[in-house]
């Protein structure tokens, strides 16, 4: 099994009047892929490569920053904004913390804490367009994604409208994976432990040495590997409630890189979250999931990945 490929040019940014038939074949590409893999690169999308590599390369001089400037931007206990501190995340809460950092845009709020133009030229801005960015893309995906279900093309439209507010908890994630010293690091250890994403869809885009796997139906794990000029996306755990499991959140992981392999990783990923206040119930009208606020249950699930609190699925 692969992860397919599929051409979004009728639906890129900027492409105003998709024809019928353009849609109509671009749903059911995505249909199979989500319902067969889960996850599925996505071309021509009108965010191009040269963007990417532009916001990697300024998240990466906010990494090389001294730890003791890093801290005051911080992420708090109660505001998904800010740096992850080196192993301070489990995604898989079963083994030793992730050796990542990360910066999460949580959101274009002007009360969020950012570096200044003097600590880090140019950070504030990328980090916030590209957030941009990536939320045009996810509502295009969102609405191609109803139509393949048969459902109104906005159902999900409606239910993230507050992307980029406080009501709304999609966020952009700048990840930061640097060399690993094989003597320091502990049993079980990676550089991204196995876990399901917690919204509604993520989207990925990987440094050149690619490592991110993919768990298949049949239980293998398969390589996902950085396609340039593609974005990677996925279905995560709420919609996958939210289509009472016709759109699989298929779990995933990045190793450890191979010996001798000291290069640092770097990656994007802009989790797509229904806003806060939304009841995402099963669209086949079943019981098969209880109904649960996003927002909630977006808590609920970073009180587990940080080190407190039950998990509830
Ligand atoms: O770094 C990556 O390629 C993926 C990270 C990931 O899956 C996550 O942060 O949820
Ligand atoms: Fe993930």
């Amino acid at each position: 099994m692969e992860i397919p490929v599929i051409d979004f040019q009728a639906c890129k940014l900027g492409e105003k009047n998709p024809s019928d038939e353009e849609l109509m074949d671009l749903s059911q590409e995505l249909r199979k892929a989500f319902t067969e893999v889960g996850f599925v690169y996505l071309h021509n999308t009108g965010i191009t490569q040269q963007e990417v590599d532009e916001v990697m390369e300024v998240s990466e001089k906010f990494f090389l920053l001294p730890n003791d400037v890093k801290m005051q931007f911080q992420r708090q206990a109660n505001n998904n904004h800010g740096w992850i501190t080196f192993e301070s995340e489990k995604l898989n809460p079963s083994q030793p913390g992730d050796l990542k950092e990360a910066f999460n845009t949580a959101s274009l709020h002007p009360d969020e804490k950012w570096p200044s133009e003097e600590i880090l030229p140019g950070f504030h801005v990328a980090q916030e367009s590209f957030f941009q960015r990536c939320k045009d893309v996810s509502l295009r995906v969102l609405r191609v994604m109803a139509l393949s279900l048969g459902l109104d093309t906005d159902i999900f439209l409606k239910e993230h409208r507050f992307i980029g507010t406080r009501q709304n908890g999609s966020t952009l994630r700048a990840l930061y994976y640097p060399p690993v010293r094989n003597i320091t690091v502990k049993q079980g250890q990676l550089r991204c432990g196995e876990h399901s994403d917690y919204g509604s869809i993520t989207l990925v885009f990987q440094s050149s040495q690619g490592g991110l796997e993919v768990k298949s139906r049949s239980g293998d794990f398969i390589s996902a590997p950085s396609i340039p000029d593609t974005v990677l996306i996925n279905i995560a755990d709420l919609m996958q409630r939210w289509t009472s499991d016709i759109f699989i959140s298929a779990v995933h992981r990045v190793l450890l890189p191979l010996p001798g392999d000291v290069t640092t990783r770097q990656s994007l990923a802009f989790f797509v979250q229904p806003d806060d206040e939304v009841v995402i119930k099963c669209c086949d009208g079943s019981n098969k999931y209880p109904p649960v606020k996003a927002g909630d249950y977006l808590w609920e699930r970073f009180r587990y990945s940080y080190g407190s609190g039950s998990h509830f699925m």
